[in-house]
């Protein structure tokens, strides 16, 4: 089944970085699919920018074994996949040689205002700026053109500072998109949909009815291939930093008074000011992976043994103010874990009365979780009665609602992040990317965490591969006598 896309206009895009794995395994994929279903013009350019030396051709060869091998067989259709290729062109460009820009002033062409004009940064953040200001002195961008930048967005709060001020002599931060594809994800954004376009659950979701929340991106991968980056980052900052923060602060927020992107971003900055520090010593657990059968240790994936790097988070976090005071955010992700699966689980109290003392079974607190990946979906659980002529008998149930069942009978493809957030930035939308002092914020709240554990020198706990994370993570909610949701997929 194919979504229902109104077409952008037709568009440059200039994506820097374009041999590079980012854009292989998921921009050049999301610009087919975005073209495939309609969205994206034939009109459109997409212009590769990298050092390798290759013309137009070369681009398309290496963009069509992208596609090859990064969109499902079943979406790949010959004739989409044609079209799109035409709309490749490529420029041999070492960003750091001012010589190598005229190349791509000429493939451009002078800005038109009918026509939006983007510059995606899929290279390491240290050209960022270097890449901005070269844009602006060659009058690239014109006026309305617009800069994408990927993640990490700064290591603390000093470098994101410095990198947004970099930034800002450039671009003003209308035109600046800096992404976190958890923004992009269906079920991130159905979470708006579900606590604002419903009136049932705004009046429950506060201290008064929340006992707790829990939010968990849990992956079975290892660091692969990238330990040299992982490595110098950990997953606090890999993840915590933004991708669950981003999701607590939507689950926490405000209703922004519309949809507009910084009516969403000014409540977004609310919460993560309301953050309490923590004490990273009795909230924080970090941890990291040793070995399992047949699995390499994280030490052994990053090449050396005497690594102090998480691989692992778990946390837990207040937001101060007067709809959450005293409801607990338990945050934890971590890589090798038992099973991939992100969900935002929202735990109500029990009711404050129980009718059913002397009844048998079970009974459960209600939570509504928001399941981001894998099977996008909604579920609801309620304690009901047990079926039968028993007497009355409690027992848990679900209310499940999968959304590629519910909304495509089964049929429907969920869109990757890139394919939503790289037609925003054509669409001139904001709402989904992170503002400079969204940014800021988070890094201030994280710093003084990291900072303690660097004064300690501690190495994470181990924990074994497919489990659920170190001990000290249970123990962190056991303590507050409560327990994580099972890790499942
Ligand atoms: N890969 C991923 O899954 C993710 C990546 N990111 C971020 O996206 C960005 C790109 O990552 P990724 O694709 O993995 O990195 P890669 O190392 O795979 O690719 C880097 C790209 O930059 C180009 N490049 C390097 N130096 C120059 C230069 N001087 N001038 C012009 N181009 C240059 C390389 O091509 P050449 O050598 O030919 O110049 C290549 O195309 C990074 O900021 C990363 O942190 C964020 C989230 C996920
Ligand atoms: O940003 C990142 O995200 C991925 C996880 O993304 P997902 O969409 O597959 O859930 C993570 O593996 C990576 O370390 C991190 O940099």
């Amino acid at each position: 089944m194919v979504a229902r896309v109104v077409p952008v206009a037709p568009f440059d895009l200039v994506v820097f970085g374009a041999t590079g794995d980012l854009a292989r395994r998921k921009l050049l994929p999301a610009l087919y699919h975005r073209l495939h279903d309609g969205q994206m013009p034939i009109e459109a350019r997409v212009i590769g920018a990298a050092r390798a030396q290759m013309d137009a051709e070369g681009f398309r060869r290496l963009a069509a074994e992208a596609l090859d091998e990064f969109v499902a067989p079943a979406d790949l259709d010959p004739d989409s996949r044609r079209r799109f290729l035409a709309t490749l062109d490529y420029v041999p460009l070492d960003v750091t040689k001012d010589d190598d820009w005229q190349a791509l002033a000429d493939t451009l062409g002078a800005p038109d205002p009918e026509r939006p004009r983007a510059f995606y940064l899929s290279v390491a953040p240290r050209f960022f700026g270097v890449i901005a200001e070269r844009i602006a002195a060659a009058g690239l961008a014109g006026a309305h053109g617009r800069i994408v930048v990927e993640k990490p967005f700064g290591h603390d709060l000093p470098s994101a500072r410095a990198l947004n001020q970099s930034l800002a002599r450039h671009f003003d931060e209308g035109r600046i998109y800096r992404i976190d594809h958890y923004l992009g994800k269906e079920t991130v954004q159905n979470l708006m949909a579900l606590r604002f376009a419903n009136a049932l659950f705004e009046p429950l979701w506060n201290a008064h009815h929340v006992d707790h929340v829990q939010i968990t991106v849990a992956e079975t991968v290892g660091v692969g291939g990238r330990g040299p980056y992982y490595d110098g980052v950990g997953a606090m900052r890999d993840m915590v930093q933004n991708h669950l923060l981003q999701l607590l602060c939507l689950t926490a927020m405000e209703p922004p008074a519309r949809l507009r992107p910084d009516d969403v971003r000014d409540e977004k900055l609310k919460v993560l000011r309301a953050l309490a520090p923590v004490d990273a010593a009795r909230d924080v657990v970090r941890g990291q992976y040793g070995a399992g059968p047949g699995v390499a240790s994280y030490a052994d994936d990053v090449g050396d043994a005497d690594t102090r790097t998480e691989s692992f988070v778990a946390l837990r976090a207040h937001v101060e103010n007067w709809r959450w005071s005293g409801v607990p955010f338990y945050l934890r992700t971590g890589k090798r874990l038992r099973a991939r699966m992100s969900e935002i689980a929202v735990a109500f109290k029990d009711p404050p009365h129980s009718i059913f003392a002397g009844a048998g079974g079970r009974a459960g607190a209600n939570v509504l979780a928001i399941r981001l990946q894998p099977d996008e979906g909604i579920t609801l659980s309620m304690t009901v009665k047990d079926p039968g002529p028993g007497g009355m008998r409690l027992t848990p149930a679900e209310l499940d609602m999968t959304f590629a069942e519910q909304l495509g009978g089964g049929g429907l493809r969920m869109p990757d992040a890139y394919e939503r957030l790289v037609m925003d930035v054509i669409r001139g939308d904001q709402t989904l990317f992170m503002r400079g002092d969204e940014v800021e914020a988070a890094w201030r709240w994280v710093d003084p965490i990291i900072a303690a554990w660097e004064e300690r020198g501690e190495r994470p706990a181990l924990y074994d591969p497919g489990s659920s994370g170190p001990e000290d993570a249970l123990m962190l909610m056991h303590r507050d006598g409560r327990r994580w949701r099972e890790i499942s997929a």
